[in-house]
């Protein structure tokens, strides 16, 4: 198994108060070694908090989360460039001051590579759909579906095993999203990355994903092959498909 998320709790002090709030509540899945995971639920449900515990940024208050059976921090320290991370807010992602080329670079360069960097770059913007002329704009200069693959070729520029994508695509518009998609598909295919997709459209998730986990209110409600959604059990992962897809289930 490529990802093991084993009995995760997690809960934060409400603010101005000596009570706290459980944020995740036995959080159980895995992810198969190339397989595609969303990671579905309204706002508040604790998706975000979730992606920050498998990015290793912060601690579960119990459970553990493997990579390759290692501990989440070791497996990161052991496997540099190996795990990759795209947000929704793509114009604070990217620094500012850097051009397209910097910033495509940026994790090359922590990780001390220097050699063939022109050429990487260029392959990277070719994968992602974009051409060489956009190399030395910054991003100000770029659409947000321009940057946003900025983005994911930075993402996938140290060849990453795993790729978490928060909410990735939320703010594109809706046919920048389905080019994205699709770039996200191609790449999948190509490269073997196991993906993370955690969204709040379930129509995105369920185009892109093999298996989609339905998250309510900090516990996992329903775990489901894409082709199986017909038959989902709980009653919120209904009413979710029911708001999005055309059948009665
Ligand atoms: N650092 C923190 N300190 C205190 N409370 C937090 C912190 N981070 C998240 N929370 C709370 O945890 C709950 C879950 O938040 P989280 O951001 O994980 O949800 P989400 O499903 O990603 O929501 P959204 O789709 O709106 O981004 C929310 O009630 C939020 O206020």
């Amino acid at each position: 198994m490529f990802l093991q998320v084993k009995d995760i709790n997690k809960s934060y002090r409400k603010y101005g108060k000596i009570e706290k709030q459980q944020v995740l509540k036995d959080v159980n899945f895995t992810i198969k070694e190339g397989e595609c995971v969303g990671l579905v639920g309204e706002s508040g449900s604790g998706k975000s908090t979730l992606s920050r515990l498998i990015l290793g940024l912060e601690k579960p208050d119990s459970g553990r989360i493997l990579i390759e059976d290692l501990n989440v921090k070791k497996w990161i320290k052991e496997n540099q460039g190996k795990m990759s991370v795209v947000f929704q807010d793509y114009t604070s992602s990217a620094n500012p001051n850097f051009t397209v080329k910097e910033i495509i670079l940026e994790p090359l360069k922590v990780l001390g590579k220097k050699e063939n960097l022109d050429k990487i770059t260029e392959d990277l913007l070719d994968k992602v759909g974009l051409t060489i002329d956009l190399l030395d704009r910054y991003p100000h200069e770029l659409s947000g579906g321009q940057l946003q693959r900025v983005c994911i070729a930075r993402s996938i520029s140290t060849k990453p095993k795993f790729i978490v994508l928060d909410e990735a695509i939320s703010s594109l518009d809706v046919s920048i999203q389905a080019q994205i998609l699709e770039l996200l598909k191609d790449l999948k295919d190509e490269l073997n990355i196991t993906y993370l997709f955690i969204a709040h459209d379930l129509q995105v998730v369920t185009y892109l994903c093999d298996r989609i986990i339905f998250l309510y209110r900090g516990e996992v409600v329903e775990n489901i092959h894409s082709l199986n959604l017909a038959y989902v059990k709980n009653s919120y992962a209904k009413r979710l498909l029911n708001s999005v897809i055309p059948f009665s289930i």
